[in-house]
């Protein structure tokens, strides 16, 4: 049974993961090397505990978890059932974690990976019991989405898939288990199918910015919350679909590469909201006042999706 967690690098979806648990009943060790990141996840864990709160998410009759930081990666996995690797999409960075806590953890303790699409088996030739890692993939923000995709590499063992799915669900998270351990899994494959159309329209100059994401937040995006992409299929009509796929499929973005645009912005350290500018601007108080509206909406969405108001 999964009591105590630790969890490793703490950067935009380690604070968030780290509330969710310890509101589940769980005692979460947090650590990261950069003693900043602690210091920022610190101050932002009691916002996700307020916005936990307003989603009326209530702790287990045994009591609410506890989260501790820790600046020692030895003293976070100390008697860890489970260590959540949360570091950079970065193979030789997870690695390196992998390595360093693998002689520091139990016989009995998995190691989860949050990564976003690196396939399991990739990462588990860098431990030493494969059979106990697994991939957890969260959304963002992950106190608040309520889904987590579990991916099972060629050599984790069944129990291991089990075991994190019997977890998520008994903090009332909803796990979905990827059959096949495809890069991306499923959610990222998807996300990243209209991510790359969506930029695609915007560089061709077919759409500004903020009208693309008015069409699809006000059109797609409101509609798929409710109506999942197979069950919109049925509503549409699979003879609608067929025909404008026969003529549409082949005109849609193929590229294989990362688009100029990304790039030249990528180049110029505009990384988005966490350098200021990214897409659009933002300003230090645009920031905390969209972060705040953002929570406060989703919030809002998912009572009424969960059928609570
Ligand atoms: N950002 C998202 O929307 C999102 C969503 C789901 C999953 N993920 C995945 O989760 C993982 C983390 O993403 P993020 O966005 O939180 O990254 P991030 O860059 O915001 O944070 C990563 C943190 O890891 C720390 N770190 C780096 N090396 C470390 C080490 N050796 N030991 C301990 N800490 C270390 C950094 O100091 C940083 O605080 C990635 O694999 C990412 O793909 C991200
Ligand atoms: C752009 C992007 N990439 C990856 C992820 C998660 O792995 C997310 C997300 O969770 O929102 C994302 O937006």
């Amino acid at each position: 049974m999964i009591q105590r967690i630790a969890i490793i690098g703490l950067g935009t979806m380690g604070p968030g993961m780290a509330a969710r648990l310890a509101r589940g009943g769980l005692q979460v060790v947090a650590y990261d090397v950069a003693p900043a990141a602690i210091e920022r996840a610190r101050s932002i864990l009691g916002i996700a505990e307020g916005v936990l709160d307003s989603l009326g998410v209530t702790s287990p009759a045994s009591g609410a978890g506890t989260v501790r930081f820790t600046d020692d990666i030895a003293d976070a996995v100390s008697g860890a059932d489970l260590v959540i690797e949360n570091v950079p999409e970065n193979i030789s960075i997870k690695a390196d974690v992998y390595r360093a806590i693998d002689g520091l953890i139990g016989p009995e303790t998995l190691v989860a990976s949050d990564t976003s699409g690196i396939p399991i088996t990739k990462l588990q030739a860098h431990i030493s019991h494969p059979e106990r890692m697994v991939g957890m993939h969260w959304s963002n923000p992950p106190h608040i989405i309520p889904m987590i995709e579990v991916i099972a590499g060629e050599k984790t063992a069944p129990q291991t898939v089990a075991t994190i799915r019997d977890l998520i669900r008994s903090i009332g998270l909803l796990p979905v288990v990827v059959k096949k351990d495809v890069p991306g899994f499923v959610e990222n494959r998807v996300l990243y199918a209209l991510l790359r159309e969506a930029v695609d329209l915007v560089e061709r100059g077919v759409i500004d910015p903020e009208d693309l994401d008015t069409c699809v937040s006000w059109g797609i995006g409101y509609k798929i919350a409710v109506i999942g992409p197979m069950a919109l299929l049925d509503m549409a009509g699979l003879d609608i679909y067929k025909s404008v796929s026969s003529f549409l499929n082949a005109d849609l973005s193929n590229r294989d590469d990362v688009a100029p645009m990304v790039l030249q912005k990528t180049n110029a350290s505009k990384f988005g909201i966490k350098s200021g500018e990214g897409m659009f601007s933002y300003t230090p108080e645009q920031i905390k006042a969209l972060q705040g509206e953002r929570a406060r909406k989703l919030v809002a969405v998912r009572r009424i999706l969960e059928g609570r108001e």
